[in-house]
């Protein structure tokens, strides 16, 4: 789901928050085209519910401007809002009450929201068989949808989703990646914090990473991977020579730690020799031709691109990479 439009709906201008004495958010910046799914992604403490309250206007930004479709959502929150539909701390839902009488009483709140509209947003969500049951005899994936039908009344530009799959076994997490989808190739810009790496690698166009209230790497996810770490399993012999020989190299790091950054399945079935570097894909060649014309013969060379969720725990968690190019 590439995005083909670049109207700019979220602008996040180096937003900062300060409580108490510490800064909590500090130089926050990105930004989400329509029709794009964006990923907000970091460990515990790293400031996503910080900012996700600033683009609702919750709390207000210490510095920094949060503009939705041009507007200050903090300064002008009533046309900022206009255009902003959100799941933020799991919507109230009066159980006693069917899904459709509880968007009439989310409807009424907002002006000019008709009977066919509420219609049109269940039908978006794909409730209509069950919309005038109960909502307590719904499934939280129901709850989920009944909470985004809510969200959609207003016709937003933004839809803002705190962990959307939050508790929705693996159908309904399909389920809700496939609507989540949908809605964007209609032209809506997405905004999606989680915690299942796997699933925003699978979901989102572009991601930004955050930690300790900074963004550490905002970007498309596949570029993010590619950019950031190619790791190369070579298997040779003699072993020693080669990675004396990779470890001269400079831009070659030798990965000490090869647990933190290779799948349990990729290590299963390396040679026990195999020896992880990373390194350039573009620089192989050359390091094939030295080790060969040193007498080292190499048996395979393999590329594994890392997960996003290692590429995650890399940049949050701290390089688990030789930086001193020693070998083993
Ligand atoms: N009102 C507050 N007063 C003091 N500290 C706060 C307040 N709100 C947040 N913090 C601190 O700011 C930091 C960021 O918190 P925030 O809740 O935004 O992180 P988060 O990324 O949403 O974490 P989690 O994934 O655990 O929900 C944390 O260290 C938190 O303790």
């Amino acid at each position: 789901m590439i995005s083909t439009n670049e109207e700019i709906v979220l602008s996040v201008e180096h937003i900062k928050k300060k409580i108490g004495k510490r800064w909590i958010i500090d130089d926050v910046t990105f930004d989400i085209r329509a029709g794009e799914i964006f990923g907000f992604l970091g460990p515990n403490g790293a400031g996503k519910t910080t900012t996700i309250r600033m683009l609702v206007d919750l709390i207000k930004p210490t510095d920094g401007v949060i503009k939705v479709c041009g507007y200050d959502v903090n300064r002008d929150p009533e046309r900022g809002l206009k255009y902003v539909g959100s799941i933020v701390e799991n919507p109230e839902m009066y159980t006693y009450l069917t899904g459709f009488e509880n968007l009439e009483h989310f409807a009424r709140m907002q002006p000019g929201i008709t009977k066919a509209r509420i219609e049109e947003v269940v039908e978006t969500v794909r409730l209509t068989e069950r919309i005038h049951d109960k909502v307590s005899t719904y499934s939280l994936g129901m709850r989920q949808r009944l909470g985004i039908a809510q969200a959609l009344l207003g016709r937003p530009k933004l839809l803002i989703l705190d962990e959307p799959t939050n508790g929705l076994d693996p159908k309904g997490i399909k389920e809700m990646r496939a609507f989540i989808k949908q809605l964007a190739s209609s032209g809506m810009a997405v905004f999606v914090s989680s915690h299942l790496l796997s699933e925003i690698q699978l979901l989102c166009d572009r991601v930004a990473i955050i930690s300790g209230g900074k963004v550490l790497a905002v970007g498309n996810v596949n570029d993010l991977i590619a950019e950031s770490s190619n790791y190369i399993i070579w298997d040779f012999t003699p072993r020693q020579l080669g990675l004396q020989i990779l470890a001269s190299n400079t831009e070659v790091m030798i990965v000490r730690n090869v647990e933190s950054v290779l799948d349990d399945s990729v290590i299963a079935n390396m040679n026990k020799d195999a020896v992880v570097v990373q390194m350039p894909e573009t620089a192989v060649p050359a390091a094939v031709a030295e080790l060969t014309s040193a007498g080292v013969s190499v048996k395979s060379v393999q590329k594994v691109t890392p997960t996003l969720e290692q590429l995650f725990l890399r940049m949050t968690e701290g390089e688990a990479i030789d930086e001193s190019h020693s070998a083993y």
